[in-house]
């Protein structure tokens, strides 16, 4: 039977997978895991639905570390999973759809052509986007693939929200708007917040994705209100990185005063800034919380810091706040920066529970005292089971 769904998730340095099998509800998961640290050490791990460990293994030494061999890997993996099953669709994540695309769409050569043209656009996400359709294109070419985009569910923001205060037809042209990313993680939290908060899913929800890529976006009724990136995933919180927003000249200085180039700057204001630039650490937060360097616990404030500052903004653009969640991998398991991200919130209603904040599960849950006037949430995210939805929808299954 052709009732499996592949979803693949391609990062700069590493391809999460998911394959799931069509129900009559929504898809369900059989198994999930990754190829991470492609260009370092690349390692296999996979797990079935109920989370036990199937494939924990580095790839081999002499095999080329690149993301063609590391998606090779993966699909063997999983075409000796498939217990005679086909595959139905195949669904990607794409980080930027530029202008072209604010919808799911069924992958074909004019679609992966015009996709290259937004590789500038998201230098560290796009041609790890598009080199598995393509490759996916030739070695399964029987397989229909659908691309979603993160920027689709970001349109929308009123047109104010989505304009920089440049020249318009310039602006126009190139297509300098506020597009915003981490669409698929968002929408999810939307899906199934009117099963955890009546309330919150009607009115207006600030929701935090605090990954290695960080992000914020105000819902109301749960569209996209005003969101934190903007152009590129450069815009807004710090993250991993990433510098989130800076003073613009900055970039003037040292294009003029230290003579850096686009692909100096480019590297700088992407890879090596961020958490990784103020602690001198790590990008990683787990390892900035273990670490005993000052920087470390400098730029753990510093995040929280600037997430405090976006609830503030993002909750005037809603003219109020009914509740406050956290998602992706920051969110969802570091109780200390969501303590240091509620605490200088209480002049808003918001009062974290301590002890419910500490509890660790892969559920949804409130971590906000009953006499928080701002309810608070963890809940995970599922960008995956999202760009399955769509890839079904897409190929009218
Ligand atoms: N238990 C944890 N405590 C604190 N941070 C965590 C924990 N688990 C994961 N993280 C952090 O989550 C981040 C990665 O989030 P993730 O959503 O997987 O990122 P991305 O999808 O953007 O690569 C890393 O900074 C990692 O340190
Ligand atoms: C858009 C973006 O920043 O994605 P990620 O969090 O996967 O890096
Ligand atoms: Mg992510």
């Amino acid at each position: 039977m052709n009732d499996l769904i592949l979803i693949i998730n391609a990062g700069s340095s590493s391809i999460k997978f998911s394959l799931f099998i069509q129900t009559a509800a929504d898809p369900a998961l059989l198994y999930k895991g990754q190829v991470e640290g492609i260009y370092v050490d690349p390692q296999f791990s996979a797990k079935n639905a109920a989370g036990d460990k199937l494939a924990d293994e580095k790839l081999p030494a002499d095999a080329p570390r690149n993301h063609d061999y590391a998606l090779r890997y993966l699909l063997n993996w999983v075409q000796s999973h498939t217990e005679g099953r086909k595959l139905a669709v195949i669904g990607h994540r794409v980080v930027h759809g530029g202008t072209a695309f604010t919808k799911p769409v069924k992958v074909d050569a004019g679609v992966l052509a015009e996709l290259d043209t937004t590789i500038p656009l998201a230098p560290l996400h796009a041609p790890a986007n598009i080199g598995p359709m393509k490759a996916l294109a030739s070695l399964l070419p029987d397989v229909p693939q659908v691309a979603c985009f993160d920027t689709a569910f970001h349109r929308t923001q009123p047109e104010i929200n989505q304009l920089y205060a440049l020249p318009v037809e310039l602006a126009e042209r190139e297509g300098i708007r506020r597009w915003g990313f981490h669409g698929l993680s968002y929408e999810y939290i939307s899906s199934v917040l009117p099963d955890i908060d009546v309330r919150a899913a009607t009115g207006r929800t600030v929701v935090c994705h605090l990954g290695n890529g960080a992000s914020m976006a105000a819902l109301h009724k749960g569209q996209c209100v005003l969101t934190t990136m903007g152009f590129t995933a450069l815009e807004g919180l710090p993250m991993g990185t990433r510098t989130g927003t800076i003073d613009p000249a900055i970039v003037l200085h040292l294009m003029t005063h230290l003579k850096m180039n686009a692909a100096e700057i480019e590297s700088l204001l992407y890879k090596e800034s961020g958490l990784l630039g103020l602690s001198g650490v790590s990008s990683d937060m787990r390892e900035l919380h273990s670490s005993a360097e000052p920087r470390a616990r400098m730029a753990i404030e510093y995040f929280a810091n600037r997430i405090v500052q976006q609830v503030g903004s993002l909750a005037a653009a809603l003219q109020g706040i009914d509740a406050l969640v956290f998602t992706a991998g920051i969110g969802e398991n570091d109780d200390e920066l969501r303590r240091l991200v509620c605490t200088p919130l209480q002049w808003l209603g918001v009062q974290i529970d301590e002890a419910a904040n500490k509890v660790r599960s892969g559920e949804p849950r409130r971590i906000s005292t009953a006499q928080s006037t701002v309810p608070v949430y963890v809940i995970p995210t599922n960008e995956e089971l999202m760009i399955a939805r769509h890839a079904l929808h897409c190929i009218g299954l």
